[in-house]
């Protein structure tokens, strides 16, 4: 694993966006994995601005998000559908048929993950995928006790994650309970991946990621299976 330490929050956006812009120029149809919460709200920021500059085209581009919560409409204020539209594609140039994340709604979820999995195949695996790291260790929703071969699937949300994101909405009970996430393998096929951290909140979570013993009870640490792994964490994740 390549590890850059950062100042701040800031310099964490800047340097992925840099590795971001770069995978756009290289690939002539590049396949991107995104996150949601917090920590790539500034990516998206600075991937909007270099569009506005007139430097960076998303018209080939592909993305397939990682996870979204199930019962969350497309249009709810909280889903995952909603975050991508307002933090980075009603923004740019990226066509809506080429934008990829779960169906929380489906009616047969079961189906709806065997589907995602298969556009994946058809279309990925993403050139590089953006990862944020929950504080119990998650990636996507892959909750510890994950299995690492795991590939999309329905996952029950743990307590501690729902409490973390409860900060998104008005109470805790209206935190969704399950999600569709892509599982661990999914993201380990993913060709480079990205790991972003900031702040203080994370940095049990990367000291116990640095330790780079694989545990399922740490799905982060499945990271250490795959060869092109860049963490980007600023001083406050790092522990300084
Ligand atoms: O960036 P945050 O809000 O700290 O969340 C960390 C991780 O947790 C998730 O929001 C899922 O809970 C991921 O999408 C994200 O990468």
């Amino acid at each position: 694993m390549d590890i850059v330490i950062v100042k701040n929050y800031i310099e964490m956006s800047k340097v992925a966006a840099g590795l971001v812009r770069d995978c756009i120029r290289e690939q002539e149809e590049p396949v991107l994995g995104l996150a949601t919460g917090g920590t790539p709200i500034g990516l998206y920021q600075l991937l909007v601005r270099q569009y506005r500059a007139g430097l960076l085209s998303f018209k080939h581009m592909r993305t397939f998000n990682l996870d979204e919560y199930i019962g969350l409409d497309p249009a709810h204020s909280k889903s995952y559908h909603r975050y991508m539209q307002e933090h980075l594609f009603s923004h740019i140039d990226i066509p809506r048929d080429q934008t990829f994340l779960p169906d929380g709604m489906a009616s047969n979820l079961e189906k709806e993950c065997r589907h995602y999995e298969k556009l994946l195949k058809k279309f990925g695996p993403p050139d590089l995928q953006i990862l944020g790291i929950g504080e119990n260790g998650h990636i996507g929703f892959n909750e510890p006790g994950s299995d690492f071969n795991g590939h999309t699937h329905v996952i029950s949300l743990a307590d501690s994650t729902r409490e973390a994101n409860a900060r998104y909405f008005q109470s805790l009970e209206e935190v969704p309970t399950h999600a569709i996430t892509m599982g661990i393998k999914s993201i380990l096929h993913s060709k480079k991946i990205v790991l972003l951290a900031s702040g203080e909140r994370k940095a049990a979570a990367v000291r116990r990621l640095l330790e780079g013993t694989p545990d399922p009870t740490f799905p982060a640490s499945a990271l250490s299976q795959h060869n092109d792994v860049v963490l980007i964490a600023d001083e406050k994740a790092f522990g300084n």
